[in-house]
């Protein structure tokens, strides 16, 4: 699916962005084209499919590769401009970054660590210990101080990362996948302790993920790009309602479509019409929830306007319940509890039909609205 090109061309410009950036980078046959705001205190979660230029995105920033073109300001300071020969070294950015591995120096203490920046920005010896201390502390680590990389936990290796990132008191914060290594329980109580410390701090936070749940957590705003572009961009709870990509529609897990759209009728691009609940004309698309797909064995009596028989192509656990994959005159994702699906004697290559009311779709302009586009942090 194409991207509206009114989405990324509506990127805002607040008045005292802690970050404006315009990010090109050529990286042989692959160009990022990124228009970047971010104010103070805002949270903007980068995400993207593998490929799509989060990692460029994120290295221009740091300093650890040019920009090709376009420019950098972090508070009002010109940091890159290619077009002047302007470039900063990643050591003298206001920035933290708390990359992937967390990357901590092994031979450094969770202190020493901590405190390598604030010595670097010229506190003596004691008080950057004092701050380090000050931390890991806040980070809840105050008794590790003595502690090696290699004998913390990776929840206490991150936190370690994280406060060795704020320790510098940083116009802007970096963070890549910052929960990707952690356990599925240890990343649920770090995602809050990193939502607690991300609202204290008052510069930007660019945070990189492949997660939706810590980008719906965590961020205020979302910016997805696809193949170097920004497809779209906006606040979560306008994102999350209506995708405009079928990445972001899998991202926040609806099933969408786009059609043209006469009354209630919308005729979709491969030939086959859904019935919706609003009348609309033109250009649309049409989302709805897996959970808004019932599955029967033979063609539904009643209600629903929507039904079409449609084969099983994959089944996944899908929280308390299973996730059905349906290819047919259109390809579709029911979300069925585990009872019905036994009484469906659910397997792939199986033929059943799928229903949806047309009070469950969501129809909307597939040109791109004011709502549609980059909110004002
Ligand atoms: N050192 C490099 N030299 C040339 N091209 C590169 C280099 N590193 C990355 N690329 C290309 O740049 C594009 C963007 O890659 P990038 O790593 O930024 O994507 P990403 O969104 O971070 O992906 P992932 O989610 O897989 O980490 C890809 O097409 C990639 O092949």
């Amino acid at each position: 699916m194409t991207a509206d090109p009114s989405v990324p061309g509506a990127d805002p410009r607040p008045a005292g962005a802690v970050l404006d950036a315009h990010l090109v980078v050529d990286r042989g046959t692959f160009r990022l084209d990124l228009p970047l705001t971010i104010g103070p205190g805002e949270v903007v979660a980068l995400l993207g499919p593998n490929g799509a230029g989060k990692t460029t995105a994120l290295r221009a920033l740091a300093g650890l590769i040019p920009l090709t073109d376009g420019h950098l300001s972090i508070e009002g300071r010109h940091l890159d401009d290619p077009a002047r020969r302007l470039w900063t070294p990643t050591e003298q950015r206001p920035i933290g970054v708390v990359f992937q591995d967390y990357l901590l120096f092994p031979h450094l203490t969770a202190l020493d660590n901590i405190a390598f920046g604030p010595r670097r920005q010229g506190l003596d010896r004691h008080r950057a210990r004092q701050r380090a201390a000050d931390w890991l502390a806040r980070v809840g680590l105050a008794e590790h101080a003595r502690r090696k990389p290699r004998h913390l936990s990776g929840g206490q290796a991150q936190r370690v990362a994280l406060a060795r990132a704020l320790a510098v008191e940083p116009a802007l914060l970096l963070l890549d996948e910052p929960l990707a290594a952690l356990d599925a329980r240890t990343r649920l109580d770090t995602r809050a302790q990193l939502q607690h410390h991300l609202a204290g701090h008052c510069g930007a936070t660019l945070l990189v993920t492949h997660d939706p749940i810590d980008a719906v957590v965590l961020a205020d705003r979302l910016v997805i790009i696809e193949n170097g572009q920004v497809v779209q961009e906006g606040d979560v709870a306008t994102v999350t309602a209506r995708p405009r990509t079928d990445y972001v529609a899998r991202l926040v897990g609806l099933n969408l479509y786009r059609g043209h759209a006469d009354g209630h009728r919308v005729l979709l691009t491969d030939g086959f019409h859904l019935v919706t609940g609003d009348q609309h004309a033109g250009d649309v698309f049409v989302a709805f929830a897996p959970s808004a797909v019932a599955l029967h064995p033979g063609r539904p009596d009643g209600s629903p306007r929507n039904t079409w028989p449609a084969t099983i192509t994959g089944i996944q656990r899908h929280g308390d319940n299973l996730r059905v994959q349906l290819g047919g005159p259109v390809t579709v994702a029911a979300d069925i509890t585990p009872a019905a699906a036994a009484q469906l004697n659910l397997a792939p290559g199986r033929t059943l039909w799928a229903a949806v009311k047309a009070a469950e779709t969501r129809v909307y302009p597939a040109a791109a609205a004011p709502a549609d586009v980059a909110a004002e942090p």
